[in-house]
């Protein structure tokens, strides 16, 4: 290197942060740095293919891209080189200085003092970084395709790194050299390599080699060629798995994958997995779709926005098309029509897939709904064309079992005089199977689908029917049980209900004067069987948990007014309007009302209106009962 370019630049804090675990604790088998640097090194290829259909001169001098490993044994050396892409002072600094991705410090954050847990940093992939695993000191030399001056790079992980010109970088691509830690010598032994490359890397489609000691020849360790153009009967279990690995830079295991040929007027190729784990920036607006774009064996981009519909996001594989341009630009290839063709052949195969297992393996099924159920309901409200198909997909929890059901199932299970799907949304399922609301629907045994996913309160009143069935909040009024047939109850009961509610009418219209700036209105509850009261929501209005989650953000202001229901069958609600009826003193009961208003509000999560005036009122009454 030359000495007068030297200079010395501390890594970002995450970084910093981020190779203080992985130099500590990280995975149990360290051996996976080798496929981290084989995989970069292969990307770097892909990258270098990709400019030089544009620019071929690019490729000129030495048009073979491969990556070669050797070993120095005296100095305890293993050497990675690529003659792929390489990298220029900028591309150091950003690439293997600091961390691009989103959401990484709120990534460290949450991984705190978790630091061995495999799961969480392998959703998270430490590449590059994966290197100090196993090394005590990088280096680096790398030349940019088509540039001029290369760039020396060295770490010891530890704060800072130092970059450099240099003299003896390769005429392109770049060359890693890692001085490997004591406890990491055996990383030098040719059979391990051989060994981790066969296991990890075989499907690499550039040549792989193991550099030959004195004037032997290079080996080949890897079969080289696009995993996927080979037929599916010669692929293992295992080779798909490390290849979902590669592409998506992930730890886990697929849950299941796709490949499949499409010959015909658009003839392609797909190797599409789904992932078991949800990656930690599932919900990252600026997260992008990761599914690559091939065309005849060619990367092109793994930024094809228009590839898939952003509900399908958790997809990773590739997508190697035969028709598609090799020569136009990444953003005019976006708006290509043959793209929004592979879009929804896409859709349909994935969405069809989905649905083969939801009905031979629905166990399984579930798991795969518990990751990225959330995710695919947004197509309910993206997609209208998909959403009788993802209505079909989709699995909800309900007051009436333990655990998943599907619409199908809930409308199976309807009660005669039901005609409606009845849900209601929330934060918690815990927390809604006990809501007030729901007590006559326990008690007439109807089943309410809990649904407490953010997004369910966007699609439900987009798409709103199932089958010919509405969709329909039991935090509203006119969701009303009076026509479904009760098991338990015969015509005498009804007639009772009746005359409860005559009862109770003095109070009702009582509360209502009272509470008149306070609430929409009061009536007696058919719902109610144990709590004496709850709030709904008029069937016009914003759903309760709607609003409440508007208000949180800042979108609503005003409160909305709500309906008071009282439950003509509780014995407070009977007593009080006993003593109504009996002509007691109207300011006591002026504020019995103002509290039964406020434990309504209470029940429904919120605050009472006046926390102040709520506490006096409650002590004043807690008063009298001890006197
Ligand atoms: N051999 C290489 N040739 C050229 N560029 C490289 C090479 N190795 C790494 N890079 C650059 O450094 C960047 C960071 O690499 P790193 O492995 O840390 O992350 P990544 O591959 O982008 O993603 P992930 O962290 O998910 O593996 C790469 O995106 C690439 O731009």
């Amino acid at each position: 290197m030359s000495e007068t370019s030297q200079e010395t630049l501390s890594f970002q804090a995450e970084v910093s942060r981020l190779l203080d675990i992985v130099a500590n604790a990280l995975y149990s088998n360290r051996e996976i740095f080798l496929r981290e640097l084989v995989s970069n090194a292969s990307d770097a290829c892909d990258k270098l293919r990709y400019a030089a259909l544009t620019e071929p001169q690019l490729l000129e001098n030495d048009p073979e891209l491969r990556i070669e490993l050797s070993v120095d044994k005296d100095k305890g050396q293993l050497i990675i080189s690529d003659n792929g892409i390489g990298m220029n002072r900028e591309d150091l600094v950003e690439s293997l200085g600091t961390i691009a991705k989103s959401g990484t410090s709120a990534f460290l954050d949450k991984l705190g003092d978790k630091r061995g847990e495999v799961d969480l940093i392998g959703q998270f992939g430490v590449g590059f970084y994966s290197a100090f695993m196993v090394a005590q000191h990088v280096s680096l030399e790398t030349r940019r395709a088509g540039e001029e001056t290369g760039w020396y790079w060295e770490s010891t992980g530890h704060g800072s790194f130092t970059i450099a010109e240099s003299d003896s970088a390769p005429a392109r691509g770049t060359r890693i050299t890692l001085t490997m830690k004591e406890d990491a010598q055996e990383f030098l032994e040719a059979a391990n390599i051989r060994r981790i490359v066969k296991t990890y890397s075989d499907h690499i489609a550039f040549p792989v080699e193991l550099k030959g000691e004195g004037d032997e020849e290079n080996e080949r360790l890897n079969s080289a060629g696009a995993l996927w153009m080979r037929p599916k009967s010669e692929i293992s279990d295992e080779q798909y798995k490390e290849f979902y690995k590669h592409v998506a830079h992930a730890l886990d295991d697929p849950w299941t994958w796709l490949h499949f040929r499409v010959e015909g007027k658009l003839e392609y190729t797909g190797l599409l997995f789904i992932p078991s784990q949800r990656p930690y920036d599932l919900f990252d607006p600026q997260r992008k779709n990761s599914v690559r774009l091939y065309v005849k064996r060619v990367f092109i981009t793994d930024d094809c926005e228009t590839l898939l519909p952003s509900y399908l996001r958790f997809l990773r594989g590739i997508i190697d098309s035969e028709d598609l341009p090799l020569n136009i630009s990444r953003e005019l290839l976006q708006h290509n029509p043959m793209i929004a063709h592979l879009k929804s052949a896409i859709v349909k195969r994935v969405l069809g897939e989905l649905e083969r297992k939801a009905e031979k393996e629905p166990e399984d099924y579930v798991t795969f709904w518990e990751s990225f159920g959330p995710v695919l309901k947004e197509g309910l409200y993206e997609d209208r064309d998909q959403s009788e198909q993802l209505l079909k997909l989709a699995r909800f929890r309900s007051t009436r079992r333990e655990g998943w059901v599907s619409l199908d199932e809930y409308i199976a299970g309807m009660k005669p005089g039901q005609n409606e799907i009845y849900f209601m949304t929330g934060e918690d399922p815990e927390v809604l199977r006990k809501s007030p609301q729901l007590e006559g629907f326990y008690d007439k045994d109807v089943e309410v689908l809990l649904m407490c996913d953010p997004i369910d309160e966007f699609w439900v009143p987009a798409v709103g029917s199932y089958q010919e069935k509405e969709f329909k909040s039991v935090t509203r009024a006119g969701a009303d049980l009076d026509n479904i047939e009760s098991e338990s109850k015969d015509e005498s009961q009804d007639t009772e209900a009746e005359s409860e509610d005559s009862d109770v009418e003095a109070l009702v219209t009582f509360l209502k004067e009272n509470l008149s700036d306070k609430v929409k209105d009061v009536r007696a509850s058919k719902r109610l069987t144990s709590s004496p009261v709850c709030l709904s929501a008029d069937s016009g209005d914003l759903d309760l948990h709607l609003a409440r989650m508007l208000k949180q953000h800042g979108q609503l202001n005003q409160e909305m007014s709500r309906i008071l229901e009282v439950n003509p069958r509780h014995p407070l609600v009977r007593r009080l309007s006993e003593k109504l009826n009996n002509g007691a003193d109207r300011s006591g009961l002026e504020d019995m009302g103002e509290l039964l208003l406020d434990q309504a509000r209470i029940l429904d999560g919120d605050l009472p209106l006046d926390p102040a005036s709520f506490s006096q009122r409650l002590s004043q009454l807690v008063q009298r009962s001890l006197e």
